[in-house]
């Protein structure tokens, strides 16, 4: 030792005594990024040296590996590597004194907390997390400077080290850890592979164990995205993620300006297994595994990504509250949210026919994205698809708008409800007309949005209001005289009211194009709505129908045949029949209520009794 060759004794300088105990508790449930942190600083010693290699030309020709060893006999890990090594100055200075300035900051400010948690993984203890499993930890070191002669350090979980020379031949540093009764697992070597794979899985240096090298030190996400095959990026995943299906797509990130990020994310084909609520992206910072948590660095609606993002720049123990107060967090948010946006609008633009899966998946997401997020919503809002009822095609709404131009500038006719509107929807498709099925959970919010974002396009559910396209202009209608037509329209409703004595019901009368259909109910979409968001807060379920439409269809014979049998006398008849027909304009909005079922029924085999008496 420059330094001198007895065993030197000696107190680390720190002033706080308990700090072992603290250490222990350190991060208790995740005791073992102990490992982490020791195969970090010979992956780091590595790299200094191969740096120092190249700078200095020291003609170095190793093969640079870190290994790790169990001995179960003798109760210790040990984690060796041919790096840079240390001198005893070197020890004394990182070992004895910096890396415990960190952990006395540590101490100082973990007794003062309420909330322990809040503070793990603010400091980097590196090498001392070794004491959360260890009673006694060694370090043979030996420094790449030639005539430094090799050191051996130990310490007992105290603040007292000894450090002498001793023979060490090779260069690199060697940390055997004397695991503590209740660590015995660490020595096991299945147990140890584990975390290497978890940790260091994609570490740039070999890592063997037993020999055996366990990472892949070239991830995909560190090569360039020109080299990548798709069967590579499936093949990753499949790493990643055996159990799987294959992702939808996937967007590789190699940003070096104005932060570092690297990785690799991928957007999953959706199954109800799948946790929607949780962050599933790992963190990598130098390939050194961080988290699988950080939720804080995708858009929340994002949450379904997965993946791998490396990103050098932040720190190996990262926190929550760093996360979340960090401004280059925020910009690796927004890098991501318009990587995905534009990833979207790519394949949008593409062959449809293969988009229209990924849409089926994402859709959701992509809704809720551009409610939440304007540069999202910009880069994506000429790009969204919808189906069209009764036809096995989408369309974005620019196109929707365009084809509709003619007949219904600006309103966008849809459907949240195909079988219980589909005679509704009959009426449009009979006129020509394409309604979009709008049915998912987020769509009656999306529409709201759409509508805020263009002042000028209206959305209108296909039984909220009988459009101009569906019923005969005036001039149009062939039929009785004008005069003869209103007097009759006036019978017909007064009938229909007396009869029905529904509150609230108000009857109207209107020749439709289509005779097919003798009545509909009809509720204004801002009622509708209203209705629906009170519903939503709680308020209002009892009475959804308060004021609502019957549109009777002057066209249609039956409603001929009510009068006819009025002018008979047969109220019965006609009674029976007006009721048959609110009935089914009702069926589609409302679920009956089991009288209301059972009469409707009895009601409808009498009607076919009829009609067996007439053959
Ligand atoms: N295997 C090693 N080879 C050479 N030097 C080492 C080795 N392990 C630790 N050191 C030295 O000891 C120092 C302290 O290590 P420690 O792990 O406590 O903190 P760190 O690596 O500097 O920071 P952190 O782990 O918190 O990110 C290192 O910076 C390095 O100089």
């Amino acid at each position: 030792m420059s330094d001198n060759a007895k065993m030197e004794k000696g107190q680390i300088s720190i002033h706080t005594e308990n700090i072992f105990p603290i250490i222990k508790k350190w991060l208790y449930s995740e005791k073992e990024i102990f490992l982490r942190e020791l195969v970090s600083n010979a992956v780091d010693a590595i790299h200094k040296l191969q740096h120092i290699n190249l700078i200095e030309g020291l003609q170095l020709a190793d093969e640079y590996a870190i290994d790790i060893t169990v001995d179960k006999d003798a109760g210790t890990l040990t984690i060796k590597d041919n790096g840079i090594g240390m001198t005893g100055d070197e020890v004394r200075k990182y070992i004895n004194q910096v890396a415990f300035s960190s952990a006395e900051e540590f101490v100082e400010k973990f007794k003062d907390l309420e909330d322990k948690n809040q503070i793990i993984g603010h400091f980097g203890l590196g090498f001392y997390s070794s004491f959360m499993v260890a009673d006694r930890v060694e370090i043979f070191t030996r420094s790449y400077q030639k005539d430094a002669p090799a050191v051996h350090w130990v310490c007992q979980g105290s603040t007292d080290y000894s450090l002498e020379e001793c023979d060490k031949e090779a260069r690199g540093t060697e940390v055997v850890l004397h695991l503590t009764d209740d660590e015995k697992e660490f020595l096991e070597p299945a147990h140890i592979r584990e975390i290497l794979k978890r940790f260091c899985n994609f570490l740039p240096v070999p890592i063997r164990l037993a020999g055996d090298v366990v990472n892949d030190r070239n991830p995909l996400w560190t090569r360039s995205a020109s080299e990548v095959k798709d069967e590579d990026y499936l093949e990753f995943y499949k790493k990643l993620y055996p159990l799987a299906d294959d992702p939808l797509f996937w967007i590789h990130l190699n940003i070096d300006y104005p932060f570092n990020l690297k990785g690799v994310l991928y957007f999953p084909k959706l199954t109800t297994e799948f946790d929607v609520a949780k962050s599933h992206i790992k963190l990598f910072c130098n390939q050194v595994f961080v988290s699988d948590n950080c939720p804080e660095l995708i858009p929340e609606f994002l949450n379904p990504l997965q993946g791998c993002l490396d990103a050098p720049d932040l720190p190996l123990n990262v926190s929550r509250s760093y996360l979340q107060n960090e401004p280059q967090v925020r910009k690796i948010r927004e890098v991501i949210s318009s990587r995905v946006a534009s990833k979207i609008a790519d394949l949008a633009k593409g062959d449809r026919e293969s988009f229209i899966p990924v849409w089926d998946n994402i859709h959701t997401f992509v809704k809720y994205g551009m409610m939440r997020d304007d540069k999202f919503n910009d880069k994506l809002k000429d790009h969204l698809i919808f189906r069209m009822a009764g036809k096995d095609a989408y369309t974005t709404l620019p196109e929707y708008l365009e084809r509709a131009a003619e007949k219904h500038a600006d309103k966008v006719f849809y459907t949240n409800n195909e079988a219980a509107q589909s005679t509704y929807l009959k009426l449009f498709a009979n006129q020509g007309m394409d309604v979009l099925v709008l049915d998912s959970l987020i769509d009656s919010h999306f529409i709201q949005f759409l509508e805020m974002k263009d002042s000028k396009v209206t959305f209108q559910r296909v039984d909220s209001d009988l459009t101009e396209n569906l019923i005969e202009e005036d001039s149009k209608i062939q039929l009785a005289g004008k005069d003869e037509r209103k007097e009759r329209s006036e019978l017909l409703r007064k009938a229909f009211e007396d009869s029905l004595k529904v509150d609230g019901l108000s009857v109207r009368v209107e020749s439709f194009k289509d005779d097919s259909v003798p009545g509909m109910v009809i509720l204004s979409e801002q009622t509708r709505r209203l209705q629906e968001m009170t519903k939503m807060m709680g308020k209002g379920d009892e009475d959804m129908f308060g004021g609502h439409t019957l549109c009777l269809n002057a066209k249609s014979p039956v409603v001929d045949t009510i009068l006819d049998l009025k002018e008979q006398g047969n109220d019965d008849d006609a009674a029976m029949l007006m009721e048959q027909i609110y009935d089914l304009s009702m069926l589609p909005h409302c679920a009956f209520d089991k009288d209301r079922m059972a009469a409707f029924l009895e009601r409808s085999n009498r009607i076919l009794c009829k009609f067996g008496t007439l053959g």
